[in-house]
């Protein structure tokens, strides 16, 4: 029997990654109109998948066709009897496949383009207009494929869309995935709905049926498990559906490792073990923590003594459960979301190895458990739609995301208890303020820093000779690149004032305005 997967129940479109850097866009923007999509590497051997796709997309890459060493589509895509579309790369692929010359064209097109639809009964481009569209191309299609149409072209490309109706395959040079090319989705939605015939059926309600029942055959009547979860949105919803699908047979656990945030584990305890009924053991080991990180000023060094000792901490919890059923516990639940993923099988280029998805996560290595990964097919928006749907308050589906390492790598330099606590208290009043001026849902991440240097101020006529606290807020919809967030300067006046009159330890507030790139979210 074919394993259930999501695919299996959903109708998928399947998208064959050549290594663009829009790839994940095209999951992406069909899943918007609830068609499901899943993105494999462009070696993915067709003989291989367990599940039939309604439609094959061929992503765009910056590879030719005709380098050397450029990779090649599974021919075997073109006789699954569905539909395919190519994007740029894709198209030209389409093009290699059907013996057509392809080349480096005399003008390089990056940026917009216009459109001109020639075929207006071609299906692809129902409802699609004469419109702006995204050129990414240094490669030219010279000719038409034999058996094949011109459905669209641009000043540069006259081969800008192709399509052979019989087989059901078409091609395009432009990207229709990014939102610059206006009447994109249109186009999309033509391929995997009015082409493929894919029904549109993929929402959050329908996905819960499915994993609940998934994670039930996987684990069977009598596996315990257990899971890591932090009070962070991804494992509170992977621990809840855990918990729908297993019930007490699922062990949570928290550790405090004592760079939480002020009165984190308190809070987490109750609002998901009695909030939620879920079976949660919170571990005290900030001792274990602070102790191992005395002395240690470089970032690198302070997350992985973290990411090591939360190991050790888990698997000796891990072995104090006894499951009922007098076995081993076998499972281990991971709240690994889709980018991750993405970021894992993503076609990089012939000579990069391609990691597997096991390697994904990577809490604990080299374990006999065997991974549970509920929300490996989800972003993280579709991960809070689930969240809401399973009754996670609002305010914790909403959480601004907190790292592992915690304030440790907001603390500059050494991490001791007293720096924790100025660090923390000074992110508590910035993130209450913050909240009070409803600006929380419109920043998409904020937090305050300590950073190890002094400076001279005056306090009541004294002196005073103290650190500095640096905040951080940032808007950005995927974390990989983030903007910083335009404050009034009344408001940051206010929080400065209260942070250095609060807060002993601090003499100073600077707000740090550096996008990502160049920097980073996290100052560590
Ligand atoms: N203090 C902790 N105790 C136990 N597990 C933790 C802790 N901190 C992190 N983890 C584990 O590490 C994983 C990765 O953390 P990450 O911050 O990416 O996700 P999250 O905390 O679930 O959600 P969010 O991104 O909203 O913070 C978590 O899903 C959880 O399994
Ligand atoms: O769970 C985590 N463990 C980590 O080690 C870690 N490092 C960064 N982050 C979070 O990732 C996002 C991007 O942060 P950076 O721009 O600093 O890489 C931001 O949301 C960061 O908070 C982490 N999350
Ligand atoms: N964006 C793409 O797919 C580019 C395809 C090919 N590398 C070109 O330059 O034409
Ligand atoms: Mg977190």
């Amino acid at each position: 029997m074919a394993p259930v997967e999501v695919s299996n129940v959903f109708d998928t479109i399947l998208v064959l990654d050549f290594g663009s850097q829009y790839s994940h866009l095209i999951t992406r923007r069909l899943r918007e109109f609830n068609v499901y999509a899943e993105m494999l590497p462009c070696t993915q051997k067709i003989a291989e998948l367990h599940w039939k796709p309604k439609g094959v997309i061929l992503s765009g890459g910056p590879y030719s066709v005709y380098e050397k060493d450029a990779p090649h589509v599974d021919k075997a895509v073109f006789e699954l009897g569905v539909p395919v579309l190519g994007i740029c790369y894709g198209l030209q692929e389409i093009a290699w496949v059907n013996e057509t010359e392809v080349g480096r064209g005399e003008k390089r097109e990056y940026g917009p383009a216009t459109l001109h639809v020639e075929d207006k009964a071609c299906p692809l481009f129902a409802n699609v207009d004469n419109s702006t569209v995204w050129m990414s191309h240094h490669d030219k299609v010279h000719n038409l494929p034999a058996g094949f149409k011109i459905t669209a072209s641009s000043e540069n490309s006259p081969f800008c869309g192709v399509a052979d109706e019989a087989r059901q395959i078409y091609g395009i040079q432009f990207h229709p995935e990014v939102t610059h090319s206006t009447q994109g989705k249109t186009l999309l939605r033509n391929f995997a709905v009015d082409i493929c015939k894919a029904s549109q059926s993929w929402n959050m309600e329908n996905f819960i049926d499915t994993e609940i029942n998934r994670i039930r055959d996987l684990v069977g009547p009598e596996a315990e498990v257990i899971g890591a979860v932090s009070g962070g949105v991804d494992s509170t919803v992977a621990a809840k559906l855990m918990d729908r699908a297993i019930g007490d047979r699922f062990h949570a656990i928290m550790v405090d490792n004592g760079v939480l945030r002020l009165n984190e584990a308190a809070t987490v305890k109750k609002t998901l073990g009695e909030g939620l009924g879920i079976n949660l053991t919170v571990v005290d080991a900030a001792d274990e923590f602070l102790d191992k990180l005395k002395g240690v000023t470089d970032p690198e060094k302070k997350r992985k003594i973290i990411g090591n000792t939360f190991i050790h901490v888990f698997e000796r919890e891990a072995a104090k459960i006894q499951p009922k059923s007098g076995k081993e516990i076998e499972f281990l639940l991971q709240g690994t979301l889709y980018p991750d993923v993405i970021e894992s099988i993503s076609f990089k280029g012939p000579s990069q190895t391609i990691k597997t998805h096991h390697n994904v996560g990577g809490l604990l290595e080299n374990m006999k458990l065997k991974l549970i990964e509920p929300l490996r097919e989800l972003f993280k928006d579709e991960v809070r739609e689930l969240g809401e749907l399973l009754g996670i308050s609002h305010e914790l589906v909403w959480r601004h995301p907190f790292p592992g390492p915690g304030i440790a790598i907001r603390v500059l330099g050494e991490v001791t208890r007293e720096q924790v606590a100025i660090a923390r208290k000074a992110d508590f009043i910035y993130i209450e303020e913050i909240k009070k001026a409803g600006l929380y849902n419109k920043i998409s991440q904020a937090f305050a820093c300590l950073l190890p240097v002094k400076s001279v101020g005056v306090m009541g006529d004294q002196r005073t000779y103290e650190q500095v606290i640096a905040l951080r807020a940032i808007e950005t919809t995927d974390f990989m690149t983030a903007d910083w967030f335009p404050f009034e300067h009344a408001f940051l006046k206010k929080v400065a004032s209260r942070i250095v009159n609060e807060v002993d330890g601090v003499a100073r507030v600077t707000y740090d305005i550096t996008s990502k790139p160049p920097a980073t979210v996290e100052w560590e």
